[in-house]
């Protein structure tokens, strides 16, 4: 595929087939994602794949953290909430999470979290490339306690991203973008 059919086409996709990914395919485009800009040099990042029990584990979590965000008082409807967080996690074929080393300076924090992204971005595109949708996700659950303990994060480290990578079950419109004509000031 074009490279330009490849970045406008990429979508973010919620529902998969039921079919496996592997951790070598996973592997295999991390190995090319990181080729990015990295100012310094840094390499900040590391990753760190949920599978198995820990899954359950991390479905665990979201089940608490929906039930948390919840107004209901009925048991009925608790009960459904709660396992829709279980499923919603149970039911991604590979879930992983891109970890960034803290920086003590805030410019490279901030450079660090750029290269980064670039990083999931270019994972993305890789993954389209292979048929496959990412989900980058930044909700309550990649950044409470329980999955911190859970996913061994350090104190000089940040979750950037939890990704979901899965084969789609649907497809997905795009919310149409505006065009970079309408921001761009020409200075001269
Ligand atoms: C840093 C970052 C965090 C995101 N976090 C979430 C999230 O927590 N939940 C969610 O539904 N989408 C999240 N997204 C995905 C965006 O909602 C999605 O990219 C956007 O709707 C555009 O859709 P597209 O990726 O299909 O073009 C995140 C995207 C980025 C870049």
């Amino acid at each position: 595929m074009e490279l330009r059919q490849l970045i406008k086409e990429r979508r973010s996709i919620a529902s998969y087939q039921d079919k496996d990914v592997s951790n070598e395919l996973i592997e295999d485009l991390l190995n090319t994602a990181i080729w990015v800009p990295n100012h310094k040099l840094t390499e900040p990042w590391r990753f760190v794949f949920i599978q198995g029990e820990a899954k359950k584990r991390l479905a665990e979590i979201n089940r608490q953290v929906a039930l948390s965000k919840s107004n209901s008082n009925s048991d009925e409807e608790l009960e459904i909430v709660g396992n829709n967080a279980y499923q919603k996690i149970i039911s991604v074929p590979f879930l992983f999470f891109v970890i960034n080393n803290i920086h003590p300076q805030e410019k490279l924090r901030e450079e660090d979290y750029a290269s980064t992204s670039c990083l999931i971005q270019n994972f993305s595109l890789l993954a389209w490339e292979q048929g496959l949708s990412t989900f980058w996700k930044s909700g309550k659950l990649a950044y409470c306690e329980e999955t911190a303990e859970l996913i061994g994060l350090k104190g000089n480290e940040r979750v950037v991203g939890q990704i979901h990578v899965g084969y789609p079950a649907k497809s997905q419109s795009p919310v149409p973008r505006v065009p970079a004509q309408e921001r761009i000031t020409v200075i001269n």
